[in-house]
């Protein structure tokens, strides 16, 4: 999260750790949350078939064994990338993925399922809401220990696929763009939660970390854009059903 702060500890409890074993040891790679007790929301340009994947719930610090953390695997059976993902066409947009725990989490005050928004929703220009993420501190930059957060206004379709913002091209429907030139998310926390909270005062994932420019996370007229989750409630609710 580029200009964004250290974010009080398990302040967002659905925020999960997407990890990869190399060399005999687990690595940060994206973020997530946690959807229910044993499913977990994530990028589906996360995943990549050839890697063994564990899942950290109850993380704040990542250089300190702290106490809440849960370390869970996934087994690759249980991963389900959406269908319609092209890793060639991230512009086509269904950047998302469902894993499976191997085990369910056991819930607690620092690790809860994550609320979604009602299907279809789509939230007006400049409503706030906050990017949480363990990635880059600035383009090229150094990777936090703590869990950032950054307050990221909405930004609308209308105005996120202006000529000179991404355009018609780069943005769907099923896409939240939200940030600006000085906030953004940044490599590392790709699949992680867009949270934004509603009229009562609960807080509800609306979007997924997708993509930022390639020119640097936090460019003018280039917000960090999201998969918008209302937009996928069907397939999530008949994935997680069904098994
Ligand atoms: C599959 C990619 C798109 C995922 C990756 N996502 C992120 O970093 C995220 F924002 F989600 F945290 C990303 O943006 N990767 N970049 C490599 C940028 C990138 O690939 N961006 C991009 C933008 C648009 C498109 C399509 C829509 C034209 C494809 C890739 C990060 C980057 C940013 C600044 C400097 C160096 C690296």
């Amino acid at each position: 999260v580029v200009n964004g702060e250290d974010a009080a500890p398990y302040s967002w409890p659905w925020q999960i750790s997407l990890q990869y074993e190399r060399d005999g040891t687990f690595r940060h790679t994206c973020g997530g949350t946690l959807i229910t007790a044993d499913w977990v929301m994530t990028a589906a340009h996360c995943i990549s078939s050839t890697l063994t994947y564990q899942v950290v719930l109850g993380e704040y610090d990542m250089a300190v064994g702290e106490g809440p953390e849960q370390h869970i695997p996934v087994a690759p059976a249980d991963i389900f990338v959406h269908p319609k993902w092209q890793s060639s066409c991230v512009a086509c947009g269904n950047d998302i993925a469902l894993l499976k725990l191997q085990r369910p989490a056991v819930l607690n005050s620092q690790v809860q399922t994550g609320q979604l928004p009602a299907a279809d929703t789509v939230l007006p220009d400049g409503y706030p809401c906050y990017l949480s993420g363990w990635g880059r501190l600035a383009t090229g930059g150094a990777l936090p220990d703590r869990l950032q957060q950054a307050l990221m206004p909405v930004v609308s379709y209308e105005r996120c696929t202006q000529p000179d913002w991404w355009g018609v091209l780069a943005i769907r429907r099923t896409m939240i763009c939200a940030g600006g030139a000085e906030k953004a998310g940044c490599n590392g926390d790709s699949g992680g939660p867009l949270n934004c909270q509603a009229a009562d005062g609960h807080w509800e994932v609306h979007g997924i970390a997708s993509f930022v420019s390639a020119l640097g996370c936090n460019a003018d007229k280039k917000p960090t854009v999201f998969t918008r989750v209302s937009a996928f409630e069907d397939w999530i609710t008949e994935s997680t059903k069904k098994l």
